[in-house]
């Protein structure tokens, strides 16, 4: 069996965890095999184990599988050993780039069953230093004096903030811990998450969160003070600490506080995007997290206790050591040119993941809520699984490789930067991106589950043998109900190492049987064995079938709850377009009234013109009417005239008798054959003529040659120059 690295995915480490004291050797189902041949031993010495051997229990008819690591960590390895061979110094120092430019991502992840040892590899315990704690001690160290002093921190917080893709909020690390700390003036009160987005002062204390103690004493070892690494001396860094944890595939910050929502009053916890952004578009980032700014040791590991902190109570509610969610513990390390006018900021990032234990719902006897949590781990590490199978099946397919990555947030997060990024054409001159360089640590327990084990170690290993396929044991099997031997108890190996068959008689230790009954036997170890195949072929397919129920249990509670997610959305976009559609619809409504109701009143207008129109006519009659009534009383007036007129023409000498006839009556009789009464008649009309032509012909001033006044001031030489003329006529 070949065991083969890859340079691209990750590098798989396999760590035993001790057992506790007293633990019988017997129920070991992972075993390290010691060397068979000088080859061998040689090639241990020089790589170190890189096998391990899965026994299945002895109640089990399985077989016996060999699985292949870039090195196993057997049970007395200590930390450092760990920190050593698995190649995390190299890894700081591709982070740290001393030979200039931005420097290679680095993951270091840990896979196992739960209670198998991984929070213990990567945090350590109260005496022991994990290997996160002895990354950041070289990284730090290593950065030395290039890093940023406190004097620049300000300013330099801004660019670092400026140029960070994730919208993160980023504060420096003495503001963060005076908020979270117990011992902080003020930190009980708890203030809202920041929005996406949102910033504030970095250099002010941001939201109090959950209180935590400052730690007294930190763990001083393994001590890791004798690696010294360089780094870019032309170079300033700082440290920028995120960390966040995938949950039921959504991903929270664990730096900030949880908000507590305004009407129900609940503190909950705002999921995160995972997106690409305009400044890195083939590589996605995780927006809206709380960065902390750290430029020493120390700070950043108070900064990683707040988040564990965060991370126990929000995950289980106490603080159980169990994980129920994957963490991811970011540090990227920044640097920019150190110099007067200081460049813009790079770097690379050194993440450090503790996944979640696989947990078989059978076995842990989880219920409710918490089976769906299970289930949403086991189905992550099973599309993990998925993943890292693809990378050990590079050199025997001959299929193109597809890392399946894509499908679910734990494996997007930890396989999407390790690929290497092609320019984009919206960016053809930005930088090209190594692939990161990822170390995954897969721990396991020699006493534990076996089924869980060798579902981990299937998914995990580079390579993987079936060494012993495990033959019915027919001899034992036949010799179990063949009477015991005289004076010689049953051997233990014969339980647990196939022997070939031997038929009785060929030693002198079996008894001797006839030929037929020799030739029963036999078929009868013949139906045996081929009951016995049949049984481990069934168990071997049940076990199988189980696996596929489960995971399809698991794949179907989370389908069911991205259907629930899917509903919930699909609701609120349509109550968000139901009420859009009905502001629209109501300003149209208001529109279209108002508009009814400006017609209604021109109509109106125009209504009340036409009758004022009506009114105004009507005066207009009116003044005709008074015109006629005037004309009517003029003549009335003049017919009065007439008749005094009459009267004093009467009361005069019968000489001048005539003076209307003189100046017209006589026009009219040219004959003067017109008798007295027509003359009479003739003057009224005369006169009514006279009056409408006065009336027609007046003068401005009023003055008239016809008018009756002046007809009536005429003296008596005219009336009688008249009279004469009528006379003559
Ligand atoms: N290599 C080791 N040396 C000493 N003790 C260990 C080692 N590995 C694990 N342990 C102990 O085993 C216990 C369980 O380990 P740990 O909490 O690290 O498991 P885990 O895999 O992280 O579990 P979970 O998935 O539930 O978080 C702890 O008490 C730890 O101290």
């Amino acid at each position: 069996m070949e065991s083969r690295t890859s340079h691209n995915l990750f590098e798989v480490y396999l760590r035993l965890r001790p057992s506790p004291p007293g633990a019988p050797a017997s129920e070991r189902i992972l075993t390290v095999e010691a060397p068979e041949t000088k080859e061998e031993e040689a090639q241990r010495e020089a790589t170190g184990v890189t096998h391990i051997t899965l026994n299945p229990p002895t109640d089990r008819r399985r077989a016996i599988e060999k699985f292949a690591f870039t090195r196993v960590f057997e049970p007395d390895a200590g930390q450092l050993d760990v920190f050593h061979s698995a190649g995390v110094v190299p890894m700081v120092e591709g982070v740290l780039a001393r030979d200039g430019g931005d420097g290679t991502d680095a993951m270091i992840a840990t896979l196992g069953v739960t209670g198998s040892g991984k929070t213990h590899t990567m945090l350590g315990s109260k005496t022991q230093r994990g290997l996160t704690q002895l990354t950041l001690d070289v990284l730090f160290r290593s950065i030395g004096l290039n890093m940023l002093e406190g004097l620049d921190l300000a300013s330099a917080a801004d660019s670092l903030q400026a140029s960070d893709p994730s919208e993160a909020t980023l504060i420096t690390a003495p503001n963060f811990i005076d908020a979270v700390c117990g011992d902080a003036p003020g930190s009980r009160s708890r203030a809202a998450t920041p929005m996406i987005g949102e910033s504030h002062n970095h250099l002010s204390p941001g939201p109090a969160r959950r209180n935590i103690q400052r730690p007294s004493a930190l763990p001083q070892t393994p001590d890791v003070s004798n690696i010294d690494l360089c780094c870019d001396a032309s170079a300033e860094y700082a440290v920028v600490v995120s960390m966040y944890e995938v949950h039921n595939d959504r991903i929270y910050d664990l730096l900030s506080p949880p908000s507590r929502n305004a009407t129900s009053k609940d503190i909950r916890r705002r999921p995160l995007l995972f997106k690409s952004t305009e400044m890195s578009p083939d590589r996605k980032v995780v927006a809206g997290l709380r960065k902390v700014i750290c430029t020493s040791f120390r700070e950043a590991i108070m900064v990683l206790e707040a988040g564990l902190q965060e991370r126990r109570v929000a995950g289980t509610g106490s603080n159980s050591t169990s994980s129920r969610s994957h963490g991811f513990f970011c540090f990227e390390v920044k640097k920019r040119t150190h110099s007067r006018r200081p460049g813009p900021w790079g770097g690379s990032k050194l993440t450090i993941v503790d996944l979640a234990g696989s947990e078989r719902a059978r076995d842990a006897k989880t219920a409710g809520a918490t089976l769906v949590e299970a289930g949403k781990i086991n189905e992550s590490l099973m599309y993990l699984g998925q993943c890292l199978q693809t990378q050990s099946e590079v050199g025997t397919s001959s299929k193109p490789n597809i890392v399946p990555y894509r499908q679910c947030k734990l494996t997007e997060l930890l396989f999407s930067n390790s690929f290497p990024s092609s320019s984009s054409s919206s960016q053809p001159q930005g930088p090209r991106r190594n692939p990161q360089r990822g170390v995954m640590i897969v721990t396991a327990d020699p006493l534990g589950d076996f089924n869980a084990t060798s579902q981990i170690l299937r998914y995990s290993a580079l390579a993987r043998e079936v060494t012993v396929p495990r033959i019915p044991s027919i001899t034992a099997t036949i010799l179990a109900n063949a009477p015991p031997m005289a004076g010689r108890p049953p051997s233990p190996v014969q339980t647990h190492h196939p022997r070939p068959f031997m038929p009785p008689g060929s030693s002198g230790s079996y008894r001797v049987a006839s030929s037929d009954e020799r030739a029963t036997m036999e078929l009868a170890a013949l139906e045996i064995a081929r009951l016995s195949d049949d049984i481990d072929h069934l168990r071997e397919e049940v076990d199988i079938q189980t696996e596929a129920r489960m995971t399809a249990e698991a794949h179907l509670m989370s389908m069911e709850d991205r259907m629930l997610d899917l509903e919930a959305s699909i609701r609120d976009d349509c109550a968000t377009e139901f009420e859009e559609r009905l502001a629209i619809e109501l300003a149209r409504f208001k529109s279209s009234l108002l508009l009814e109701q400006e017609r209604n009143d021109e109509h109106w207008d125009r209504k009340v013109d036409v009758l004022e129109r009506g009114l105004g006519s009507d005066e207009a009659d009116d003044k005709e009417n008074v015109l006629v009534e005037n004309l009517e009383e003029e003549v009335e007036r003049l017919r009065r005239e007439n008749v005094i007129l009459k009267r004093e023409l009467a009361s005069r000498s019968p000489s001048k008798r005539r003076p209307l006839e003189e100046r017209g009556d006589c026009a009219s009789s040219p004959q003067g054959s017109s008798t007295k009464g027509e003359g009479v008649a003739q003057l009224g009309r005369k006169m009514e003529k006279m009056h409408l032509s006065n009336s027609n012909s007046r003068t401005p001033n009023g003055a008239s040659s016809g008018s009756p006044k002046k007809l009536r001031r005429l003296g008596n030489r005219k009336w009688e120059h008249e009279e004469d003329a009528d006379l003559e006529c």
